[in-house]
Order: structure tokens, then C-alpha cells, then sequence
């Protein structure tokens, strides 16, 4: 892996804000990215994941969506300030995006062979045969074979669908792929296959990776890095083997306590009392404070600052402070 940084996200807020309330969607992410290099951003339904997917991708939905506050540098550049070309550029051949439904991306009624040809020759200049060529080799790559080119996606299974997606994804060599829980939507038997393929033409095409899961177990067999988020923030980051050895907020202890363990059929799944704060009217000072089994005075009155170099976690107290506070 190399060390040139290829995204990095400073103190980004997106809000969505509507006649009646005001979502504090993301509050203050900031994170990078290397070349090569898979990370795996992970939290709760409704943390902020795809909100700040999409605002990598200049794709927040506007009117509700804004971004307010931030930085997102791309290969040096902020994309915040793009015009519409050069988005349209970016995602034409540097950031691409798998979401959680193919249907999404494809189009119902084109053939999948002509939208694939389609999206080649909108980004590069081929011939149309060298154009279907390319859209054919890389469709066998991910195992689709090439006497599918002139089926029509309801021709396909909900995995081999998937499949398409991701070789529209990768046609033009993105230089970063976004995977937005790429097999939510899939039956849990081809999901780890769909995953594998990711996986390993992420691999091979030496791209960066940022995937969206729920799930910390596929984090660890993907990614070299995890990002836990927590109401609109990252509460801790760092590599994989770090995290998962020592994790060092009371949060991500809890999500690692609610996987149920393998070797014991009747461990009960733990989850993490309470709920999600409500991202319209959050709660003061740390936002996990309302559920944390260590809460303390400060907590309630000061947002932590990201403490740690490496490893970083957002809290005030070390867990082993922690434990002696009781
Ligand atoms: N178009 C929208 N209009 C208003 N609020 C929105 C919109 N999209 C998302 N939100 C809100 O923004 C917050 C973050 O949502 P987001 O979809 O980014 O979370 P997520 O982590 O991707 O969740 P999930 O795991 O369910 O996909 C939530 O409170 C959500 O209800
Ligand atoms: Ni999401």
C-alpha cells in the first residue's frame, strides 16, 4: 500500500433542512483515505453513512440536502467547489458509487450490454467494438457471461444484477469506489460471493475502497481500516487489527458485544441500551452520553475532542479511567 492520501474529508456537516425541522445529518466528519487502501465506515441506521457517501459524490439531494461546512479533497482538489461538469467528470472517472438496490443504476428498459457500451463511450474515447470488447471482459471477470450482453435487467437474479452494477462501476478505472451496502438488498446465500467480487477487484485494480456496512465481521475480512459513526460523527478510527484488538470507545465495545458469537448458540445478541438520539434535536455535549454506562458530569456539558494519534476515539475518559470510575 502507498501513502499518498487520494481522499480526505475535513470537518464536514450536511444538514437537511425542510419548512419544518432541521436533520443534523453529519456533524463534523473528517477522515482519510490512501491509495489502494479499504475502509470500512460503519454505525447504526440513520449515522450519517450514506449522507456522507453522497457528499463525496456531489450527490446529496438538493432542496433538502446542503452540505454546510467542510472540506473534501479529492486527488488535491475540493470537491465542494465543482461545477456540474466537473462532477460529472469526477464520477465519470475517479469516485464511483455501488448503492444498496442495482435498480438504482440500471436502466429497465436498455439492454445491460447497451447501457455498459453506453457509459464507455460517454467517459472514453474507443470504438464502439473495442467500447463492447472491454464491457464483455470485464463482465466475464465478475461472472456474467458474455450471452447475457443483450438481456434486459428483469432478465436477471438480484445477485447477477448486482454484478452489472459493479462492472458499470468499474468500466471507467475509478480511482475510488464507494460501496454503499452493496448486498443489503441481496439473499444472505449470494452475498458473500457479490462481496468476494468487490473485494477482490478492489485488490486488483488497486483501488481505494470505502464500504458501508453494518456488518463489523465483513469489515474485518475487507478492510485495512474501520470507521465507527455515531449520530453524524466518526467516534473512532484507525486500522482494523487496532480497533478490533482494543476498541477504545464505550460505543464501539457495545457494538462488538451485540455480534453474536459463533461458538455459542445461546449467547443472546447484547445490544447497546436506549436508541439512536434523534439527529433533528441531539443531545448535548457527547452525543452517546444518554446511553453510556460511564457517563460523567463533563459528558453532558462538553462534546469530546478526537483524542490519539493512529487510533482515534472521541471521548473523555480512557476506557480504563472508565472502569475505575465505575
Ligand atoms: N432526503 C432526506 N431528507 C431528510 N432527512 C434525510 C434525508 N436523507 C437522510 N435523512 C436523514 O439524515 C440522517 C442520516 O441518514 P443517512 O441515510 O445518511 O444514514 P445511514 O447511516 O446511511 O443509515 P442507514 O444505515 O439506514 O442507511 C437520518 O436522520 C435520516 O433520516
Ligand atoms: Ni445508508
Amino acid at each position: 500500500m502507498e501513502n499518498t492520501k487520494i481522499l480526505e474529508i475535513n470537518n464536514l456537516h450536511v444538514q437537511y433542512i425542510t419548512e419544518e425541522e432541521t436533520v443534523n445529518a453529519v456533524n463534523g466528519v473528517s477522515l482519510s483515505i490512501c491509495k489502494g487502501e479499504s475502509l470500512g465506515l460503519v454505525g447504526e441506521t440513520g449515522a450519517g453513512k450514506t449522507t456522507t457517501a453522497l457528499s463525496i459524490m456531489q450527490l446529496v439531494p438538493y432542496p433538502p440536502g446542503i452540505i454546510t461546512d467542510g472540506e473534501i479533497i479529492f486527488e488535491g482538489k475540493d470537491l465542494i467547489f465543482n461545477t456540474e461538469r466537473e462532477n460529472q467528470e469526477m464520477r465519470g472517472n475517479g469516485i464511483s458509487m455501488i448503492f444498496q438496490d442495482p435498480m438504482t443504476s440500471l436502466n429497465p428498459i436498455m439492454t445491460i450490454g447497451e447501457q455498459l457500451l453506453e457509459v464507455v463511450l460517454t467517459h472514453k474515447k474507443v470504438t464502439r467494438e473495442e467500447g463492447k470488447r472491454q464491457v464483455i471482459e470485464l463482465l466475464k471477470t465478475v461472472g456474467v457471461k458474455e450471452d447475457r450482453y443483450n438481456d434486459y435487467p428483469h432478465q436477471f437474479s438480484g445477485g447477477m444484477k448486482q454484478r452489472v452494477v459493479i462492472t458499470m462501476a468499474l468500466l471507467c478505472n475509478p480511482k475510488l469506489l464507494i460501496a454503499d451496502e452493496p448486498t443489503t438488498a441481496l439473499d444472505v446465500t449470494i452475498q458473500a460471493q457479490v462481496l468476494d467480487i468487490i473485494s477482490d477487484l478492489q485488490v486488483k485494480f488497486n483501488m481505494s475502497m470505502i464500504l458501508i456496512t453494518h456488518d463489523l465481521g465483513v469489515v474485518a475480512e475487507t478492510c485495512d481500516k474501520v470507521a465507527i459513526m455515531y449520530a453524524g460523527e466518526i467516534i473512532e478510527a484507525g486500522t482494523v487489527e487496532d480497533v478490533y484488538t482494543v476498541a477504545k470507545h464505550p460505543y464501539t465495545r457495545g457494538l462488538f458485544e451485540s455480534i453474536p458469537k459463533l461458538d455459542d448458540k445461546n449467547e443472546k445478541l447484547v445490544p447497546i441500551s436506549g436508541s439512536t438520539p434523534n439527529a433533528v434535536d441531539l443531545p448535548s455535549g457527547c452525543y452517546f452520553h444518554p446511553r453510556c454506562k460511564y457517563k460523567q458530569e463533563i459528558c453532558e456539558r462538553e462534546s469530546p475532542t478526537l483524542k490519539g494519534e493512529g487510533h482515534q476515539y472521541k471521548c473523555h475518559f480512557s476506557l480504563f479511567e472508565k472502569e475505575e470510575l465505575g
